[in-house]
């Protein structure tokens, strides 16, 4: 069973076709980056995923189960890392990750939560620091922290390294792939081309609602899917 499918989905906004019959798999410890211009679909395919939106059409599986609008049966699979992570500012890194791990039925003491947040990639000093005074990739790797904290099977990522600079990425990038390695599947919507090959396994390329080619990234270099991306969109 697929930890992800899309099967014939649609979505229409008043009249606007956002999703076109688009069929998707993703499997365990793949990690598949979606690319695409600005209104591809790429947000509009998470968001069903996620549940925050019903689907015109077709069906949303997470582990075999189908996803419902806000319901539950899928949100304990999975776990959302958005362009940026919304954080308790006040709180720090280990009562943001206490909280949220609350809010999704676990209870962890001190140290585990500190073994989570280290895992995500912060050093021990900043665990007791207002998440106010974070940079965007320690915020990242909270949310990453949060991802593991919950051992989410499917981890969502809309342009995740977005105005990340590119040390932050390349840290985020490892970490990513940590997950997929652990067998987490990944699907995230990116524009970051160079990014998308470093660290997918399986890159697509969306356009007009539909997914017009998917490929391994073992088998493509940053130039050739530029060219490719150029040519398709
Ligand atoms: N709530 C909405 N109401 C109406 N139209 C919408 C809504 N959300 C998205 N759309 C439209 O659906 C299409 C797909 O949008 P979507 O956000 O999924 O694209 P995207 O590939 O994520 O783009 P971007 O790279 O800009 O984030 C676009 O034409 C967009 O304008």
């Amino acid at each position: 069973m697929p930890a992800l499918q899309a099967i014939q989905l649609s979505k229409q906004y008043k009249g606007h076709t956002a999703l076109n019959n688009l069929n998707l798999t993703v499997e365990k410890g793949e990690i598949f980056c979606l690319l695409g211009q600005n209104g591809a679909g790429k947000t509009t395919t998470l968001n069903i995923f996620l549940g925050f939106i019903p689907p015109s059409g077709g069906t949303a599986t997470i582990n075999g189960v189908t996803v419902t609008p806000f319901g539950n049966a899928t949100k304990k699979f999975i776990a959302y890392i958005p362009e940026v992570v919304m954080l308790y500012g006040q709180l720090t890194a280990l009562e943001n990750l206490d909280f949220f791990s609350r809010l999704a039925g676990f209870r962890y003491n001190r140290e585990q939560l500190e073994t989570f947040l280290c895992k995500a990639g912060l050093e021990p000093a900043v665990l007791t620091k207002r998440v106010s005074t974070y940079s965007k990739g320690m915020r990242q790797k909270v949310g990453i922290a949060i991802a593991i904290a919950k051992d989410a099977d499917v981890i969502f990522m809309d342009e995740p390294t977005s105005g990340l600079d590119p040390k932050a990425t390349n840290e985020f990038t490892g970490m990513v792939q940590q997950l997929g390695n652990q067998g987490k599947a990944v699907l995230m919507a990116t524009h970051d081309i160079f990014n998308a090959v470093n660290v997918a396994t399986t890159i697509g390329i969306m356009k007009q609602g539909q997914l017009i080619h998917v490929l391994s990234a073992r088998d493509i270099d940053a130039q050739q899917l530029q060219q490719l991306y150029l040519e398709t969109i």
